[in-house]
Formats: structure tokens, C-alpha cells, sequence
């Protein structure tokens, strides 16, 4: 099959003091999120200029794709500038009739996939009839290049710690969201699956029997359950029982953005600190020439054929046209369901 272009697909981040709030509201429309949470998470962003790092780390990845793939490349977000609607009107306008979609998230589920696919069918609702058929890359959460970048990475975080505990941290979701992930037939669960899975492999990677998968950034109202143990109390628990420094690895996350620096670099560190443990923040793959390598390959699976690479059998999906579902009822939104 032949492409025109790849559509770099990501989440978006404010680039200025008052985009946050404008921001924000994009992110949470719709999902129940208190008030009192959008001031706090106001709070985080506001602490940084405004500034999320994402938009920026985002146009130094695709930089590095750039080189080593035949199609242009075009950047386009679901909450902020560049909105995912105004890339793909710029595509159409170039003549671009088919493109492939690289998503900025590894895993399934429904904010880490199935979400990225409803902005695929919004954006072409939105250009109309010229739109470009766009077809999304697949989840990597087990690709080589991926797994040997965390572990790596959790080396250098590691090197002056001496005895410690290696924990891995993803975004936290409802656990109603979680179950819901994936096809219904393979069971649910699949995002906090794969993510265990992808622990599990750096972990095989770098010879660590023990180690604990915990979550980070929880939103939503309190009364509803989301993937637990917290981070922070998780390291308060390791503190409790004598273990005297933790290395944290955000499994869960392709690039530095902000809550990665304020959720582990700000809180847990600061917890980390106050208790008198010994803390390192292993960084995420954007910035590491591997990462570019990543993406090239899943784009030459489609272009040229190459195999697909992968160190584990787990299920994997994300790869459909025209933001179609992986699955009929996969990644459902319990509040959608009859
Ligand atoms: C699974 C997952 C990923 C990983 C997959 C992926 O990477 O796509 C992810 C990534 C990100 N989440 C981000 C930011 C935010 N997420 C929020 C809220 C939420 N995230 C959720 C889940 C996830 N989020 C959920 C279930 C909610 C509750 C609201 C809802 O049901 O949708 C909120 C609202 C405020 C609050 O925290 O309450 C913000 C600001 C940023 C950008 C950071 C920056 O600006 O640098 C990134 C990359
Ligand atoms: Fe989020």
C-alpha cells in the first residue's frame, strides 16, 4: 500500500499562561472532572510558565523521524494547537489522499487508543469529503526498541543509588475504564495488562526479579475507583518497610511532558525527599535515537512490508482505518453503554 504522509497524532499541551484553562476545559469536557481538581491541575501547569513541555518534545521527535522516512510528516493534537482538524485540513490541501497515523501512546484502552481513534473520525467528519484515509499504527508496548530504551534508561537513573526499589508508573484510569479495555472477548483489563507486560519485559531486560507497577495522576470525583496504589503512597509504603531508595520508570508515557515533571519530579520526589529515601526518575524514550528508529519501523511495516518486532505474544491492537474500532464494543466508555 502506498502513503502520502504520516500524521504524528498527540494530546496537546498549553504554550502560554492563559491557554491553560482553555486547555483544560478541551481535555476534561464531558467527564465529570471537579472543579476543585481543574484549579489543582491549573496549578501544576501554571508552576511552569503555562508551558507544557509536550508540544516541544513532540516537534523534536518528529525532527528525528524525519530522516528516516519517505513521507512528509504532520503534527496534530486532540486538546490544543495544532488541533488535529486544522493538520488534516492542511493535508487535504497539500493533496494528501492516504496517510498513516502514529499515536503518541503505546498501549490500548480507552484514553491511550480508542480516544485517538475518535479523533481520527472527528477530524475527518470535520474536513469533509476530501479527507485523507488515515490508518493508525499499531500499540508498541512490547517493541524492542521501546523496552531497551526504558531499560536503559532506569541504568542511568540508577547509577548512584546503590540498593533500591524499581517501580513503574503509568497514568491511573477508572478502574470501569480499565475492565472495559480491549475487545470483551479477550477478557478486559488490556491497558493495565499491557502495561504490566511492558514492566515486565525492561524488568526480564535488566535481570530485576522484583519490582511493583503502581499509577500516577488520578483525576476524576473521589467516590469513583481508579488503578490504584498512588505513586507517592506507594513510596511512603516502601519507606515503611526499610527500603532506602526507589528508582521510578514512567512505563505508562512516551515523552517527559508534565505530569511526568510535576507528578514524579516535583510530588514523588519531594515525598522521596521528606522521608530521607534515595530517588531516580529513569526518562522516557522521545528524546532517545532508538524512539525515531521505533516509529520508522512501524511506518515501514505498512510501507514495505517489514515484520512486525515484538518481545511478547500479548494481545495487541489500534491498528484500523478511518478511526474505526479495533473491535466491536472494545474500549467502550461504561457511560455510553445502554
Ligand atoms: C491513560 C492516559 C494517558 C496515557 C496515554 C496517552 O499518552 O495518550 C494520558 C496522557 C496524558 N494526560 C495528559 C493531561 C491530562 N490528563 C487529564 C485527565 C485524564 N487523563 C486520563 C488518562 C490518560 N492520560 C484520564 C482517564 C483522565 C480523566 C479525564 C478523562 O476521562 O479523560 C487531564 C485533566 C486534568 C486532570 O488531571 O484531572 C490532563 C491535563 C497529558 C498531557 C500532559 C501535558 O500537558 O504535558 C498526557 C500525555
Ligand atoms: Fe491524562
Amino acid at each position: 500500500m502506498s502513503y502520502d504522509a504520516l500524521l504524528w497524532l498527540s494530546f496537546g499541551g498549553p504554550e502560554g499562561p492563559e491557554d491553560v484553562r482553555p486547555f483544560l476545559e478541551n481535555v476534561t469536557r464531558g467527564r465529570g472532572v471537579p472543579p476543585e481538581r481543574l484549579d489543582e491541575v491549573e496549578q501544576h501547569y501554571q508552576h511552569f510558565g503555562g508551558v507544557s513541555p509536550i508540544n516541544r518534545l513532540n516537534r523534536d521527535a518528529i525532527a528525528a523521524v524525519e530522516p528516516l522516512v519517505d513521507l512528509p510528516i504532520y503534527f496534530g493534537n486532540r486538546n490544543w494547537h495544532p488541533m488535529v482538524e486544522d493538520t488534516l485540513a492542511e493535508m487535504a490541501r497539500a493533496g494528501v489522499k492516504r496517510a498513516l497515523v502514529f499515536p503518541t501512546s503505546a498501549y490500548g484502552g480507552y484514553s491511550a487508543c480508542r480516544q485517538y481513534d475518535e479523533d481520527i473520525l472527528r477530524a475527518r467528519a470535520a474536513v469533509g469529503e476530501n479527507a485523507p484515509e488515515l490508518v493508525k499504527l499499531r500499540q508498541f508496548f512490547d517493541h524492542p526498541l521501546f523496552v531497551e530504551s526504558f531499560a536503559d534508561a532506569v541504568r542511568e537513573a540508577a547509577k548512584d543509588l546503590g540498593e533500591h526499589r524499581l517501580v513503574f508508573t503509568a497514568h491511573s484510569v477508572p478502574l470501569s475504564a480499565d475492565q472495559a479495555a480491549g475487545p470483551p472477548e479477550d477478557g478486559g483489563r488490556l491497558y493495565s495488562r499491557q502495561v504490566a507486560e511492558a514492566a515486565r519485559l525492561v524488568a526480564r531486560e535488566l535481570g530485576v526479579a522484583e519490582y511493583d507497577v503502581v499509577w500516577q495522576s488520578r483525576s476524576g470525583p473521589p467516590q469513583i475507583p481508579w488503578l490504584e496504589p498512588d505513586v507517592v503512597d506507594h513510596i511512603e509504603a516502601l519507606h515503611e518497610r526499610g527500603v532506602p531508595a526507589v528508582v521510578v520508570c514512567p512505563i505508562g508515557f512516551v515523552s517527559d511532558h508534565l505530569e511526568v515533571v510535576w507528578d514524579l519530579d516535583t510530588e514523588a520526589r519531594d515525598k522521596a525527599a521528606e522521608l530521607g529515601m534515595g530517588f531516580g526518575r529513569a526518562a522516557t524514550p522521545n528524546n532517545d535515537p532508538r524512539f525515531a528508529r521505533l516509529v520508522a519501523e512501524l511506518v515501514a511495516e505498512h510501507t514495505d512490508g517489514v515484520p512486525a518486532r515484538r518481545l511478547s505474544e500479548f494481545p495487541a491492537y489500534g491498528c484500523t482505518v478511518n478511526g474505526a474500532f479495533c473491535a466491536t464494543l472494545c474500549c467502550e466508555p461504561a457511560r455510553r453503554r445502554g
